[in-house]
This record gives C-alpha cells, sequence and structure tokens, in this order.
C-alpha cells in the first residue's frame, strides 16, 4: 500500500482491506518529489512519520518502507514512465508533471516490493486506471485492488491535504461532495450530461471555490468523455463524475459512480 504519509482513515481503510486479502501488508511512505511542480506543496507536504507509524501497527500492518529520495532517484537516475491517453484528462491536465512522477514512482515501488497484491484509493480514481495500464503493459504482474473512498461526515473526501483548511474553508469543503453528488443524479435520472455540468459548476462558485479545474462525466477504462445529450443505457452503467476544485490555496478532488449515488 503506497502512501504519501500523514495518514488517515481512508489510509487506514485500505491497510484493512489489504489484512483481509493477504496474510502481511506491507506500507511505504515516500513523498514523492517527482509529482510536485515546482510551484506545489512539496515543501510543505505535511510530514507525521511516528504519528503514522503508531497508525500503521495499530491497523495491523506488518513493514513499513521509507525510503528517502536519494535512494529512489540516485545519482543518474534517468528513466521516467510515460502512460498515453489516460494520463491526458482531468488531473493530467491541471498537473501536467503529475502522472509521470506517479507511474514512476509506483513502477519502481512494485518492483521493489513485489506484492501480490498493491491497493489504491478509488479517491484518486485516474491514478487508479494508470496503475493498471501500467502494472499490465509492464507485466508487473501484481494484483492491483481499489479501495472505495472513505468520506467525513458532511461527504468531504478524507485527504492528507484537509488539514490545509481555514475553518471557513472546512465548512465549505462539503459542498464539494453535494455539488458532484448533485450533478451524478442529475445525470443518472436522464438529464443532459453538459447541462448538469454547468449547473454543477455554477453551484461550485457559489460555493466559494475559486477555480474549478474540472467537472466532467467520463465512462469506461479509457475514461471516454461524455456528453452532450443524455447518457446511453450502456454509458449509464460505467459514467462516473470527477470534480477537481481549488479553496483557496488547496486543491481538492473527488469522484462518484452515476449509479452510486
Ligand atoms: N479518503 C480516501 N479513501 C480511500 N482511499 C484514499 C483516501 N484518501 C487517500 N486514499 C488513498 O491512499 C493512498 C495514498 O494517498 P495519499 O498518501 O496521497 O493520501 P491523500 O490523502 O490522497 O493525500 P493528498 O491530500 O496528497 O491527495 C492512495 O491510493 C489514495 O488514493
Ligand atoms: C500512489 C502514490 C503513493 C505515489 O506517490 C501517491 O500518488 C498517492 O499517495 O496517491
Ligand atoms: N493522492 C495523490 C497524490 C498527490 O496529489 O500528489
Amino acid at each position: 500500500m503506497p502512501t504519501m504519509g500523514a495518514l488517515h482513515d481512508g489510509h487506514l481503510s485500505l491497510v484493512r482491506l489489504g489484512k483481509q486479502r493477504a496474510d502481511r501488508c506491507v506500507a511505504s511512505i515516500f513523498v514523492n518529489p517527482k509529482q510536485f511542480a515546482a510551484h506545489e506543496d512539496l515543501g510543505t507536504y505535511p510530514r507525521r512519520e511516528d504519528e503514522d507509524l503508531k497508525m500503521l501497527a495499530d491497523a495491523g500492518c506488518d513493514l513499513v518502507f521509507l525510503p528517502q529520495p536519494a535512494e529512489m532517484y540516485p545519482d543518474g537516475f534517468a528513466t521516467s514512465v510515460r502512460i498515453e491517453g489516460l494520463s491526458e484528462p482531468l488531473d493530467g491536465q491541471s498537473r501536467p508533471h503529475f502522472f509521470g512522477g506517479v507511474a514512476t514512482v509506483v513502477t519502481k515501488l512494485l518492483n521493489q516490493v513485489r506484492a501480490d497484491i498493491a491497493i489504491f484509493g478509488e479517491k484518486d480514481y485516474q491514478q487508479l486506471l494508470i496503475i493498471r495500464r501500467l502494472n499490465a503493459d509492464l507485466d508487473i504482474g501484481t494484483e492491483i485492488i481499489g479501495g472505495p473512498i472513505v468520506r467525513e461526515e458532511d461527504g468531504l473526501a478524507m485527504s492528507s491535504r484537509n488539514a490545509y483548511l481555514s475553518s471557513v474553508e472546512r465548512r465549505i469543503a462539503g459542498q464539494l461532495n453535494k455539488v458532484l453528488r448533485q450533478t451524478a443524479l442529475k445525470i443518472a435520472q436522464g438529464g443532459d450530461v453538459l447541462g448538469s455540468i454547468e449547473d454543477g459548476h455554477a453551484l461550485l462558485k457559489h460555493a466559494g471555490f475559486s477555480t474549478i479545474d474540472y467537472l466532467e462525466a467520463r465512462s469506461g477504462k479509457d475514461l471516454t468523455l461524455l456528453g452532450p445529450g443524455k447518457l446511453t443505457p450502456e454509458d449509464q452503467e460505467h459514467a462516473r463524475v470527477f470534480v477537481a476544485a481549488m479553496l483557496g490555496r488547496t486543491r481538492l478532488i473527488d469522484n462518484m459512480k452515476v449509479t452510486d449515488v
């Protein structure tokens, strides 16, 4: 179970899932410099190693791998993993460096640990699809499992970056999931996809989100963009709505399957 630390119940749910599926569970904590752009929060990303180790031990994790950047990327390191197509939309648009950094480090971690099963959260759904793709394409042979999104009471997806939110922002943050859910519901009920998305944009702006990186309905393993018009019965089954928006200086993401509303 790869992580960047500053653990919360979302991470621990993945450990529990792992314990149900395997005899032993290995977590890694590595704040991967390659997936941060120069203007992003590598320097301020929360680091709480002692607390993390205790939480992992309490959850029954058997081993924690805590590599240093120089061990992962020694002098002369020159390889990067690029996934075509899947890396381009959604977070790939707003964070062009991001999936190359994730794919490179996850390939290394899968090769280093050689686990039978690796678990990733559906909160980072595009990341999960990309990891499934690279695992298959590079014949790594690990079984990749997705864990359901763990949420706060108001629906906000748990995330280490939620710690950046001020108390006012934290109250607004719950609207991200509410608007996502409303948008997914309208689409599920046969509303025009683009009209429902436009309404969602307006609601997010009204709630106080400064920039909406994306609010989109997509389908399938290749994340085909949906709309205009209503969903076909086939898309209805596979459609998912994705959102990323800035609240002050914090970037929040979420997604929901249309049939899960
Ligand atoms: N709320 C959640 N529910 C389920 N899985 C989660 C949740 N939050 C994170 N994960 C998963 O935990 C793994 C490690 O994620 P990471 O350490 O980046 O935590 P994060 O909370 O997503 O942090 P960030 O705020 O940087 O996005 C990833 O597979 C991620 O999808
Ligand atoms: C998968 C991951 C640990 C790679 O650094 C990271 O992107 C994350 O925590 O989701
Ligand atoms: N949870 C994904 C890691 C990142 O946003 O950098």
